[in-house]
């Protein structure tokens, strides 16, 4: 089942989203968090920053599994996504380093390292899983393809993904040409998915993801079939549906 929240603008977009984020840490403080990277949860990661600062929340009890990571890129390169992480949430957060987990992109065997990340989230259950849409539909970075992969793997990042995340590097050569990622199985299996979409470059994906198809041509479509998905959408992206 899939609720659909519009907010009028970006501080709303980020409160609202912390909301749902910081009651499940209030009352479940051992709760699980699967996690996304990206410019849409930023105002997310600082809300709830926010909240933990006025002493409401502690997350000493809380686990997180990020979706994905680059491969080859060292953890501290400005870019990575477990420097994302560190930077706009862990580092201001009485999270235990431990208990964070992001896909290790300079292991030495990928394929080994996507085969360790899948043992651990078996022993998982992720209780809200937050995420962003690419502008093909891709969720992590499942990119759409005549077949989707249920578990952690190794994807080759399609040239339109390369060049929607050059912005975070110094060219559009500096973006791997691979990435690890949780895949659409572990997605599915979460108990509750927070999707996040803004911007009015993401309102013909989200409608068609969520109004078309059911195909693995727009991974986000799958969502369609868990059973509690949260849409949280700015006016900009939410601009094709009627509410
Ligand atoms: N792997 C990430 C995704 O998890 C994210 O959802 C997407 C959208 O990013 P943005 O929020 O910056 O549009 O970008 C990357 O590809």
């Amino acid at each position: 089942m899939v609720n659909l929240v519009k907010v009028g603008n970006e501080k709303d977009f980020g409160k609202v989203a912390a909301y749902i984020v910081s009651s499940l840490v209030q009352t479940s403080p051992r709760c699980v968090l699967g996690l996304a990277t990206g410019g849409t949860p930023v105002g997310l990661y600082k809300e709830l920053i926010e909240i933990y600062n006025q002493g409401v929340i502690t997350f000493e009890k809380v686990k997180t599994y990020n979706l994905d990571e680059y491969v080859g890129l060292p953890s501290d390169h400005p870019a990575s996504y477990r420097t994302f992480m560190n930077e706009h949430l862990f580092n201001h957060i009485d999270i235990l380093p431990e208990n964070t987990h992001v896909p290790d992109g300079q292991a030495a065997d990928p394929d080994q390292e996507c085969q360790r990340y899948d043992e651990m989230l078996s022993e998982a259950v992720i209780d809200l899983q937050v995420l962003g849409i690419g502008h093909n539909g891709h969720i992590g970075f499942n990119e759409p393809d005549d077949q989707l992969t249920p578990g952690t793997h190794v994807v080759d990042l399609l040239p339109q993904t390369r060049e929607a995340n050059a912005r975070y590097f110094n060219s559009i050569d500096e973006v791997p040409q691979r990435a690890i990622t949780m895949g659409v199985g572990s997605i599915m299996k979460a108990r509750q998915i927070l999707l996040m979409v803004r911007g009015a470059d993401k309102a013909d994906i989200i409608h068609r993801a969520l109004t078309g198809p059911i195909t693995t041509l727009c991974p986000a479509s799958l969502l369609q079939l868990h059973p509690n998905v949260t849409v949280l959408m700015d006016a900009e992206a939410g601009r094709l549906f009627q509410q």
